[in-house]
């Protein structure tokens, strides 16, 4: 392995977050409220330049990959991606982030092409409210892909829930109820404001730590971080089969923890989800003896990362929205 990348506060990153496409079919109010536009013509990393990309990254210590979007699974080619990344024997696990609603028809397929971890976006047990927040009127397919994802075998099946002021902070009980007897991570994520989502987070944002009050109160106990959890905070219970997790960004030392880059679906390194702009590294992604030189561009960019994000100052970067880099 060449030099593990790293960046000046000794954080070392081992996780890459590679979105694939920006293209969506919900219309999550948080994330896309009108839905997906194309920005232009864009064409979207190809199977050759991902291995390209991933064989780099796996050089420099990568360990694990997060396939992500948009709505990732929306590529036709999402097993050869899955496949390829299988291929790579330096890459020990790996995830994808998605709505869920490809699940219940290819979970086994993903799962026998080498896919392990799960993280699927249900923000509201409610049907009615789950329609209200993602546009889609799917809460039953969805929920039928959770459980083709618990049966196909996965590693690790996560539900991510962002938590919203006046939408779903009824549903705790509702959650709680769902884990007691099931092995899911459930993952509150606070809501964060994105270039075009100012209005929508002055109304919605909440606060994590209220959740956190309240777990403690019932018996949740804190899990002590393991190197690989990065900025999530963990929590489990003895009458509980299902763990709890959460992000909570605008929390004190948030980002210490960070341990993940991500690369956008037109192949930039982003070194923060809300970071100023992207590098292009797409010319760098077209041959195997241009490696060295990605990866040397790699070193040199890694010295630029924050310590930090600015979101307390109301600073969120190039992120319009977070379909645009997978969140
Ligand atoms: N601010 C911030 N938010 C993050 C970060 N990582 C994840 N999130 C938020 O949490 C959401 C859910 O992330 P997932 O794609 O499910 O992955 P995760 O929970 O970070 O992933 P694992 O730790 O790999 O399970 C993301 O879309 C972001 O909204 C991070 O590094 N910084
Ligand atoms: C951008 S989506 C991409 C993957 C897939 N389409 C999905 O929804 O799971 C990844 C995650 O980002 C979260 N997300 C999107 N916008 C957010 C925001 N403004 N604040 C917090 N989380 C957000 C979503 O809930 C989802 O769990
Ligand atoms: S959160 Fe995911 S499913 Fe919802 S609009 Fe954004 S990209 Fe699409
Ligand atoms: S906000 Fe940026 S620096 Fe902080 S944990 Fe997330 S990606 Fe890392």
């Amino acid at each position: 392995m060449s030099q593990q990348l790293q960046d000046d506060f000794g954080r070392r990153f081992h996780y890459l977050r590679m979105s694939v496409t920006d293209v969506c079919n919900f219309k999550c109010s948080y994330c896309l409220p009108d839905g997906y536009h194309p920005n232009g013509k864009q064409s979207f990393l190809t199977l050759s330049e991902i291995e390209h990309l991933v064989a780099a990254f796996a050089k420099v210590g990568t360990r694990k990959v997060r396939i992500t979007g948009g709505e990732p699974t929306l590529r036709k080619d999402f097993t050869d991606i899955v496949r390829l990344l299988a291929d790579n024997d330096a890459i020990h696990t790996i995830a994808t982030t998605t709505n869920g609603y490809r699940l219940e028809k290819n979970a086994q397929e993903w799962y026998d092409a080498g896919l392990r971890r799960i993280n699927i976006s249900v923000d509201s047990l409610d049907p009615r409210m789950f329609y209200q927040i993602t546009g889609e009127n799917r809460f039953d397919q969805v929920m039928s892909g959770v459980d083709a994802a618990l049966n196909a075998g996965f590693e690790r099946v996560k539900i991510n829930a962002v938590l919203l002021k006046d939408l779903n902070d009824k549903d705790l009980p509702r959650f709680l109820h769902w884990i007691k007897h099931t092995p899911i991570d459930l993952r509150f994520i606070e809501l964060m404001e994105t270039g075009l989502g100012h209005e929508y987070f002055q109304a919605h944002h909440l606060a994590g730590e209220a959740i956190k009050g309240r777990l403690m109160a019932e018996g949740w106990l804190y899990d002590q971080p393991s190197a690989e959890d990065g900025p999530a905070q963990n929590f489990s219970h003895p009458d509980y089969q299902g763990r709890i997790g959460l992000i909570m960004p605008y929390s004190k030392d948030f980002c210490a923890s960070c341990n993940r880059l991500r690369v956008s679906a037109v192949g930039k390194l982003h070194l923060c989800l809300f970071t100023e702009q992207g590098l292009d590294l797409r010319d760098l992604l077209q041959s195997t003896a241009q490696q060295p030189a990605l990866i040397e561009r790699l070193h040199q960019q890694l010295h630029l990362k924050k310590e930090t994000h600015f979101l307390h100052q109301g600073i969120t970067g190039v992120t319009q929205h977070l379909a645009s880099i997978g969140g």
